[in-house]
């Protein structure tokens, strides 16, 4: 049996303003400071240990990870940065606030934006200045592979050509693995490893800063999976994360 840890990164300025977040770089808070090391006690607790260590180019991961491993006392453990993990690309709704945008456009008009699998958000043009192919980290990137607006589905499109390439062939060859990501790109993972519909991964909700542990078969089938820490807690964060898009938040 194989154990995959996904971390997603504790809270963000932008996550504590409420604000569509998707590719801008924003820090974590001093609350997702404290989530993070929380996170590195409930690994080293739990007797966690990595060999590889995944992340995407964004701070929040990036800074998560950083405190998780260095409350285990492991900062050594290798990292690899790639873009395909970054948080879905939010589009023209980056930076708005989400209980605004629901007073604005209603609550279901929201959920669809943030929820659904294949609804993309209103787009930016590529000569808005939030148009990714300005930041030097992506200047490699064919321009067919710099987003102006995702959906769940191109987000999945996008992380899986990197599990199947890297990540799970380290898994397959007993790699011990961490994947520090954000809240869409992580549903993307979960909803391949578990085969989730189309409708279900509606209702699939990550809190910020709580490892996930999945178990996994030899053919990296899901076995079982469960959060580490505090039932009362995760859920009352999970559905914290849900309700983000009331207009009365
Ligand atoms: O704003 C974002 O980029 C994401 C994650 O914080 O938000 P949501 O949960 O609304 O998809």
């Amino acid at each position: 049996m194989k154990k995959l840890v996904l971390l997603r990164h504790g809270e963000s300025t932008w996550n504590q303003e409420n604000r569509f977040t998707g590719w801008t770089d924003v820090d974590l808070t001093p609350k997702g400071f404290k989530e993070a090391r929380n996170a590195g006690r409930l690994l080293r607790e739990n007797g966690f240990t990595f060999d590889i260590a995944h992340t995407s180019l964004l701070k929040r991961a990036i800074r998560t990870l950083w405190i998780a491993l260095d409350e285990m006392d492991q900062m050594w453990t290798p990292i690899e940065l790639n873009w395909r993990l970054n948080e879905r690309h939010y589009g023209a709704l980056q930076g708005l606030n989400k209980a605004e945008t629901a007073k604005e456009y209603g609550d279901e008009q929201v959920l669809i934006w943030r929820r659904s699998y294949d609804t993309r958000p209103p787009s930016i043009t590529t000569d808005d200045k939030r148009y990714p192919g300005f930041d030097m980290r992506y200047r490699g990137l064919p321009s067919g592979d710099i987003p102006v607006t995702e959906s769940l589905k191109d987000t999945v499109a996008r992380f899986l050509p990197y599990w199947n390439q890297s990540i799970a062939p380290q898994i397959k060859a007993e790699k011990k693995v961490i994947i520090t990501a954000h809240g869409n790109s992580l549903r993307a993972l979960i909803k391949h490893l578990d085969n989730i519909s189309d409708q279900d991964i509606l209702n699939c909700n990550i809190p910020t800063g709580i490892p996930l542990v999945y178990e996994l078969d030899n053919n990296l089938k899901p076995l079982t999976n469960y959060y580490l820490g505090n039932d009362s807690v995760i859920g009352e964060a999970i559905s914290a994360v849900a309700n983000q898009d009331k207009a009365g938040a």
